[in-house]
């Protein structure tokens, strides 16, 4: 049994379809990502495991336990974490209120001093309000507090977007920590190289179909498949 098992998934927006019939699967302590082109259904896939957006049909399994019909906040229990893509932090508060605001409904919490371990620039941001941190920082608090709740899985929606390319190489590095501390990671992003560097298997979205599915490996040997659905 993987530790998420997605089969069968069709979502819409009101009578537009979406999803169709999307599967996937990711193991424990897997990097996995899921690219595509703008508007190949990607956000729309992390909204359905969240249950944001309700799957008309299909499975989501995590960990053996159906999550397709429960909502939001009892998906969130089960340990699946998603990081949106505009981060939503609080900026009225400091990075330790917004960590420990995070965590206040988990069961199994990671300390502070694990998560300034993780990530020393938080840390010396902690007393900062969420309005004065850089682009990078922010993110990196919205992965605090998602990791602060210790999920079994994060799902993080274009982490890298609008950062600079130093800024992303330490985002890439915090990501390869996690992993190699055994955290479960699926990803959508739009710099490729960033991401094939970090995922060690790839799904390719098209039109809401899964396209393709390999290991990054053999993604990176095929420049058709990456032309042909990421028009790189
Ligand atoms: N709230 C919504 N209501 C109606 N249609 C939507 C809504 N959100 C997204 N869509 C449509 O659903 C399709 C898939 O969008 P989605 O955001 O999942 O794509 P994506 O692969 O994440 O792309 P992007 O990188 O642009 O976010 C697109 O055609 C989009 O226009």
């Amino acid at each position: 049994m993987s530790l998420l098992e997605v089969s069968g998934l069709n979502s819409y927006y009101g009578d537009s379809h979406i999803l169709f019939d999307v599967a996937m699967r990711v193991e424990k302590n897997e990097v996995v990502a899921l690219l595509g082109r703008n508007g190949a259904g990607k956000s729309t896939t992390f909204k359905s495991l969240m249950g944001v957006v309700k799957p008309r049909s299909g499975s989501v399994k995590l960990d053996g336990v159906e999550l397709v019909g429960k909502k939001a906040h009892a998906i969130a229990r089960q340990g699946m974490q998603l990081v949106h893509e505009e981060r939503r932090i609080f900026g009225s508060l400091t990075v330790e209120e917004n960590i420990i605001l995070a965590g206040l409904t988990a069961e199994n919490k990671w300390p502070l001093a694990r998560i300034y371990e993780m990530f020393p620039r938080l840390r010396d941001r902690c007393r900062s309000r969420g309005t004065d941190l850089s682009g990078g920082e922010q993110q990196m608090l919205a992965i605090a507090r998602a990791l602060v709740r210790d999920p079994k899985i994060i799902l993080l929606d274009e982490p890298f977007e609008g950062l600079a390319p130093v800024i992303v190489k330490d985002l890439v590095r915090i990501c390869r920590e996690l992993a190699q501390a055994g955290q479960t990671i699926v990803l959508i992003e739009q710099n490729l190289a960033a991401t094939l560097s970090l995922a060690k298997r790839v799904y390719i979205l098209n039109n809401g179909h899964i396209a393709h599915e390999s290991t990054a490996a053999e993604l990176k040997a095929q420049p058709e498949i990456i032309q042909r659905y990421l028009g790189v």
